[in-house]
Parts: structure tokens; sequence; C-alpha cells
């Protein structure tokens, strides 16, 4: 069942008419659905069965305080890449005991912080990194639980830009170095080695990438196990795609299926998911209104009041989201530019898009609820969104729009 849907030609959010969303809260507004979140994240931890394991939501794909509570409630474990997530996730009502920090930036202070809350473990993405972590905890006198992440060098076959599990990129350890450095962690006194970690990129449509980099990590712990140094958990990352236009990823299920199997014989290891994006796209949309529709040669644009200030990532990625009416219209449809007010050729959220609309109308992006609210910015002094979530046939109000103030709160002009 798809939570958003039509009934008489008019877009639902579960319950909720996303005319009604509109009119109450004004656009533009992100609308999440909490029965999909829910559906969504259980896929994933029904299909790990009876094997130890964790799935630790990726944060950064939508970390608006309800949306972590929903997770939090059912039991959910975070993937975190910054103090300012890793304070979003308490204030959530998130358990610190089953919070991994991922990135490969984390200053003095983040690990301090991390240290003192007690987080399940730090993803260490370099040889510097585990250093800083080691000499923080022994500061705090503190045991600082690590797991390398090991870069497997596999073509995720993704967009190069959310790819990151090549040689080339930032991310991670080069797996052949990453003996030494285990069995150097494995002596400290202030580090508890507990996993080995890896994510090979966003938005993967094949299973074969993940099985590539599976059967490199698990090569891995064994070298480990032979060299002393004992492995309790194995990090997959996240990564799993989902269906913005034509795509066929696997169902999360599946993926899970495919992976566990491999798994099966090694009870040894928990096992930790990072999803992020197969959780939220489809759970989200982002409503919006036509401001105006105008012609330029043979060229039609439809002026609404989203922009990419609001979703970057037709901008960034040339991104491809679904565009459809909230109230579905009989006359004939044109083909438009769906832009928005920004003062970029750029500024985009869809091109070529056959609709049958008026000026006034709402329209729905879908597939917005990973990486468009938190990716969103307030360029040209736009107030970001209004966050709505649905439950059922109430919508409940969870992030104010800006307001014009907020923009310079903290600002300050000279005295003279
Ligand atoms: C370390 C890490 N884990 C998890 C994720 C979540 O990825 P996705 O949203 O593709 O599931 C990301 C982002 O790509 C990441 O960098
Ligand atoms: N922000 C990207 C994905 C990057 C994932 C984060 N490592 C997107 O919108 O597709």
């Amino acid at each position: 069942m798809d939570y958003f849907s039509y009934q008489n030609r008019s877009l639902f959010a579960e319950q909720v008419a996303c005319k009604d969303i509109a009119e109450a809260f004004n656009t533009p507004t992100y609308v999440y659905s909490r029965a999909t979140i829910e559906r969504h994240w259980q896929a994933f931890d029904d299909a790990a069965g009876e094997h130890p394991h964790l799935i630790c939501y990726a944060v950064k794909a939508n970390s608006n305080l309800a949306v972590l509570n929903v997770m939090a409630r059912l039991g959910s474990g975070f993937d975190i890449v910054s103090g300012g997530e890793l304070a979003r996730v308490l204030e959530a009502g998130g358990d610190p005991t089953k919070i991994v920090f991922s990135g490969v930036g984390k200053t003095e202070a983040e690990i301090e912080y991390a240290l003192e809350i007690g987080i399940k473990c730090f993803n260490v993405e370099s040889e510097a990194e585990l250093y800083r972590i080691n000499s923080v905890a022994k500061e705090l006198n503190k045991i600082a639980p690590i797991s390398l992440r090991v870069n497997p060098n596999v073509d995720a076959g993704t967009h190069p830009y959310i790819s990151t599990g090549l040689k080339e990129n930032k991310f991670g350890i080069n797996i052949d170095d990453a003996v030494e450095l285990f069995k150097w962690a494995n002596q400290q006194e202030h580090l508890n080695v507990q996993g080995v970690d890896c994510h090979i990129g966003s938005q993967l449509t094949d299973l074969s990438p993940f099985l590539d980099a599976l059967d490199k990590l698990i090569k891995l712990i064994d070298q480990l196990a032979a060299a002393g140094v004992t492995i309790c958990h194995l990090d997959l990352g996240g990564g799993l795609g989902v269906t913005y236009k034509d795509e066929t990823p696997p169902h999360p299920s599946e993926y899970m299926k495919v992976l566990m199997e491999k798994l099966k014989h090694r009870p040894d290891l928990t096992i930790l998911f990072e999803p992020g994006r197969a959780i939220m796209a489809n759970a989200g949309i982002l409503l919006t209104k036509v401001e105006f529709l105008k012609q330029n040669e043979d060229k039609h644009f439809c002026i609404v009041d989203a922009a990419m200030n609001d979703n970057i990532r037709p901008a960034l990625y040339s991104a491809w989201q679904d565009i459809v009416p909230v109230e579905q219209r009989d006359s004939d449809s044109l083909s438009y530019d769906v832009v928005g007010p920004v003062c970029e050729t750029g500024d985009f959220l869809g091109k070529n898009r056959e609709l049958s609309v008026e000026a006034g109308d709402y329209l729905a992006v879908r597939s917005a609820g990973a990486y468009g609210f938190t990716m969103s910015s307030n360029y040209n002094s736009r107030v970001r969104a209004a966050e709505i979530m649905v439950d059922g046939n109430t919508m409940h109000l969870v992030r104010q729009r800006e307001t014009v103030e907020s923009l310079w709160a903290g600002e300050s002009i000279l005295k003279d």
C-alpha cells in the first residue's frame, strides 16, 4: 500500500488531503508519513531475523526530531556524522549505546562529546583519526569503542558524487593497510576494537557491489582473527537505492535476505546496517504552489514557490524526482520546466514535465523525504520550509517555517 496516493483525484498523505496541508501551513512544505517510515524501517529489521543485528538509521538523510523519534521508538540505532547529529539524536530520545559515529573529520570536541555520552562505536576513517581518538580517550581516562571503516575499492556504479568505496574517494582506510592498524589499535589500553565497517556509496540499485564488499570484509575479519584481533561486529553501511523514476533496486527485505544468507554461519558477528535513503526518500514529499506560468520562445515554465534552496538534488546531481499535481485536472497537459524563484539557471526541480496545471495549483515533488530538507539552505535569503508529519488522519507541524528575522539572528552590524 502506498501511503501517498490519490483518492478522487486528490493526493493524500495517509488519510490527510495534501491540499488541506498546503492550505493550513502554506508552501513550500515537506510532508512525511509516519506509517511509511515505520514500514520501511521494519522491512530492514524483520528481514534480519534472529541473527544479532542493529539497524542504525543514517541521520543525514533526514534529521528532523520527529523523524528520529519515530525511529527511536522502534528501537533503532543511529549513524551520525557530527556532534550536531549526536545532539539531535539525544534530543529525540535515541539510545546513545546504539549510535555509531562515521565521518572523515571528527574534531577533538566531537570525540570528547561522544565519549562522555557513551556511544556504541566510532567508525574510524583514517590512521590520524585513530591516533586522535586514542589520545582523547586517554586524556578522559575512557575506553573508546572503535571500528575501522575500510575502503574495499569496489565500484558502486552510482553517481560519482555519491560513490564512496573507491580508492580515490576520501572515505575509509585502504583495506590493504587495515590489518596493521587493527593490530596497533588492539594493543592500546584506551581503545576497544569492536568492528569492521564499510559504506561504498549511495543510491545503489544492484546487489553485486554490496556482495563484493562483503566478501572482502569477511576475508579481512578472518585475517584479523589469525592475527589475534577479534571482531564482534560488521557494519555494512547504507546505500540501498530507491525508485525515483524507473530504477529497480532490490526491496530492502531482498537486500537483507541476500546479505544475511552469506552471514548465517557467522553468529559471532552482530551485523549493523546504516540505511538512510531507503527508509526516508519515499516517506516524504515536498508541497509547492504554482506562482506563474510563463512562456519564452517555445519553452514553457512553471514557476513554483519551492526552489533549489529547498531541494538541491536536481541542481547538484541532475537528480530526477517525480512532480505531480495535488489536485488532478482534466485539461490538456503541456511540457514544462518546473523552476523556482532563485536567481540561478540551475534552479529547477524538474525539466520537460507533462503537467496539466494553472497558477495557484499545488504540486508535490515526490521521493523528497531523504536529502531534501537536510540539504536545504537559506540561499537568496529564503526561509527554510515547514515540515509536517502525518500520522493516520492527523497532521503535526514538526518544524515551523523559518521567520525572516531568524535569517539574521546572530549577525550584527558595525557600531561606527
Ligand atoms: C557512512 C554512511 N552511512 C550511511 C549512509 C546512508 O546512505 P544511504 O542514504 O544511501 O542509505 C551514508 C551516506 O551515503 C554514509 O556516508
Ligand atoms: N545527498 C545525496 C546522497 C549522499 C549520501 C551521503 N553520504 C543525495 O541526495 O542523493
